[in-house]
């Protein structure tokens, strides 16, 4: 009897565990990037003298290289054949294809039911999957690398229940924008958000994806959704291990937020804090110098194809850049196999090669002070981008193509209603 975490963390350790338990778990696997590995080596060299110096389990351990490649800078050079060497050492592979929380889905490492950390605070994302997915520092992650073990609490959840029908040009990104606006920054620190409801049910693995993702910007622990026949059939050819579709049973929820979402429209996130959220229409006056489409929350397939379907035989603004970076290669392909590429660069957008990109600033389509950026990104943190002074808003991949054809803000229904796209994107 429990909350989906409660159900995990009971079916990980063979017995009943409830919210405000401390347990020590056996973990699937555990995942650090370029940007958190070297930490995470400093203090796995001091702790794992004692195994002979070497990963847990090398099937679970993981090193991908994503947020700043190829290296743009020589200390990142630096720090990547470090990692490189380490690599070596342990004889572990480098994922360098993607960003970490599209690659390790996509390679079958998420598993509903199991346990995944990483050093990397959008680990979450694993919650798509119903596994429990967390973020944790360098140094439990080096704790995790040498053991194959973590200690949690299990945390209390919070239940948002979606009901109701989208209406066009509304996606599942305005939705987690929503939930971040209600529940705040901070509304579910150290709790796991577990969503549910029919709108959660229809949403694809990549929507529910957007929801798990964000589930850190309101403080959660994790985004759970419980899996099914869609995640079934997504992992199908990913994986031939076995798994267990966990599911709540009477769970005792903190909190239960309701939302419909029929009278959604698409919205904003506006500087500095993601809560910060407005309808796009009104804040159609704001004028942007770059729209940036990718990141772990809306990178994939379906995200490239309402941009590519606004976009084909279309024209960005002459007043403003657009990055497109798909989020891993296996959707740099089909993205490329489908005509989209083509269609962003004919557009005169820049496309990169998966990774992170501009979401931390520190790779390419950098902002100078004052510019204003409309991302697809999870967070408008001050200065992530580039200059402190510059300006970060978030919205849906739609309402990003829409900004990138007129120069400003702008609500994709606008530039949506007359198209057929509305009914496919939909
Ligand atoms: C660089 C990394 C530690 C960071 C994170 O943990 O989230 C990054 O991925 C981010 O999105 O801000
Ligand atoms: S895409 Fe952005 S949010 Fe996602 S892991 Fe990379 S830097 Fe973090």
């Amino acid at each position: 009897m429990g909350t989906l975490a409660e159900e995990i963390f009971s079916h990980k350790l063979g017995r009943p565990v409830k919210a405000g338990d401390t347990v020590v778990v056996e973990v699937d696997h555990v995942m650090s990037h370029d940007t958190t590995t070297p930490l995470a080596i400093q203090a796995f060299r001091k702790l794992a003298q004692k195994n002979g110096g070497k990963v847990f389990d090398r099937s679970r351990a993981h090193l991908v290289f994503d947020h700043i490649v190829p290296a743009s800078t020589i200390a990142a050079a630096s720090l990547q054949r470090e990692v490189r060497t380490f690599a070596k050492e342990q004889d572990l592979p480098i994922l360098q294809e993607g960003i970490c929380h599209q690659v390790m889905p996509e390679k079958g490492f998420v598993l509903p039911g199991t346990v995944i950390v990483g050093a990397d605070s959008h680990s979450c994302t694993y919650g798509a999957f119903g596994a429990f997915g967390t973020g944790m520092g360098s140094t439990d992650i080096a704790v995790a690398y040498a053991t194959g073990r973590s200690w949690f609490r299990i945390p209390e959840t919070i239940n948002v229940h979606l009901t109701g029908t989208l209406q066009p040009g509304v996606y599942a990104k305005d939705v987690s924008l929503e939930i971040v606006r209600r529940l705040g920054v901070d509304g579910a620190n150290y709790r796991a958000i577990e969503y549910t409801g029919e709108v959660i049910e229809r949403f694809s693995m990549s929507e529910r994806m957007t929801f798990s993702n964000m589930a850190i910007e309101m403080g959660g622990k994790a985004g759970l959704i419980a899996a099914d026949e869609t995640t079934r059939e997504w992992l199908r050819g990913r994986t031939d291990k076995e798994y267990t579709i966990v599911k709540a049973h009477n769970p005792r929820y903190e909190q239960v937020l309701e939302i419909d979402v029929t009278d959604l429209k698409p919205l904003v996130a506006c500087p500095p804090d993601v809560n910060i959220v407005h309808p796009a229409e009104e804040v159609e006056n704001i004028q942007i110098d770059q729209v940036f489409l990718g990141t772990c929350t809306n990178g994939r397939l379906d995200d490239l194809e309402i941009a590519a379907n606004m976009l084909r035989g279309r024209k960005i603004s002459p007043n403003l850049r657009m990055v497109v970076i798909p989020a891993s290669r296996e959707i740099y392909l089909e993205a490329m196999r489908r005509g989209y590429l083509e269609i962003f660069a004919e557009a005169g957008a820049s496309v990169g090669t998966p990774g992170c990109g501009p979401c931390i600033g520190r790779h390419f389509g950098v902002l100078a002070p004052g510019e204003r950026a409309l991302t697809t990104m999870n967070r408008n943190f001050t200065g992530r981008m580039g200059d402190p002074t510059a300006e970060i808003y978030l919205g849906s991949p739609a309402t990003v193509t829409a900004t990138a054809l007129t120069g400003h803000i702008t609500d994709p229904r606008t530039i949506l209603q007359s198209e057929l796209v509305l009914s496919e994107a939909n």
